[in-house]
């Protein structure tokens, strides 16, 4: 049978296969069972909240991009929250704020975290990879990319859960940004869902949609390599020379435009 006469899933099998992707969710990544398990040192938390910072900051600027592309008014209605929950608006302080609090509990200073100067290479392009992917696909197929975010509860809850007991050296106050989240993302997750379900309707469209799922997996377990490099094998890039041609410290780009 040719692949344009395949029969598409039903919704609720297209839904199943979309949700079975959860197995290739970063929770699944050494790193985050390490730090799940309590055996991160706090240099290796700080580096993973310093890096996370990274992909904090692109998320509004990522759905900023999916506003821009989306021509329905009801549709950028519902879309806007997301920026409005990490900006922050009114009384809310948002997910930025609560994030830089975060660092503050980790023992990351706010000058240190803006500066973005531990933010690695790797980290960098894996989510500028997303910010790109939201600014040139169609809306539709950006909000699908969203999707990994129907596992996110678990892994919020879990360091909700285990952090105070295996590391109590962090103020608990910072946890506040996982709290956060379990509703935000459970909220996002059903718009998310319901576009991706309504969009992506003959079987090619379906599988388009789960590569694209699998491309944001990707991203995700890609941060987390690049940590490893640096926090875990004490490879960071450039870890074979001390100095630039000049004579100065090692400075990583913090992005060019
Ligand atoms: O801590 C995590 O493991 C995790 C993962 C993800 C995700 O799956 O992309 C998000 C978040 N957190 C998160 O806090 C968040 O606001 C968020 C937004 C998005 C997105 O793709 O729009 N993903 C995630």
């Amino acid at each position: 049978m040719s692949d344009n006469n395949r029969q598409p899933w039903s919704r609720e099998e297209f839904e199943q296969r979309l949700r079975a992707k959860g197995s290739l969710y970063h929770i699944h990544h050494p790193y985050h069972v390490a730090m799940h398990k309590g055996e991160c040192t706090p240099e290796q938390i700080r580096g993973w909240v310093a890096n996370r910072f990274y992909y904090q900051i692109m998320i509004p600027v990522k759905d900023a991009n999916i506003l821009a592309n989306c021509r329905d008014r009801e549709e950028r209605r519902l879309w806007v929250q997301r920026i409005l929950d990490h900006d922050g608006y009114g009384g809310a302080q948002g997910g930025i704020e609560a994030w830089l609090c975060l660092g503050e509990a980790v023992g990351i200073d706010r000058d240190t975290m803006m500066s973005q100067e531990l933010v690695l290479p790797g980290v960098r392009f894996a989510v500028d990879a997303y910010v790109n992917f939201a600014r040139r696909a169609n809306w539709e197929q950006a909000a699908c990319s969203s999707l990994t975010e129907m596992f996110a509860p678990e892994i919020h809850q879990s360091r909700l859960d285990t952090w105070p007991s295996n590391y109590p050296w962090i103020n608990q106050d910072g946890l506040k940004y996982f709290r956060g989240r379990l509703s935000e993302a459970r909220r996002d997750v059903q718009h998310g869902l319901q576009v991706t379900l309504d969009h992506f309707v003959t079987r090619a469209q379906q599988e388009q949609a789960l590569d694209i799922l699998q491309f944001k997996l990707d991203i995700l377990w890609t941060m987390l390599d690049a940590m490893t490099m640096a926090y875990y094998l004490d490879r960071a890039p450039y870890h074979t020379v001390e100095a630039d041609g000049m004579g100065n410290p090692i400075r990583y780009h913090k992005g060019v435009y």
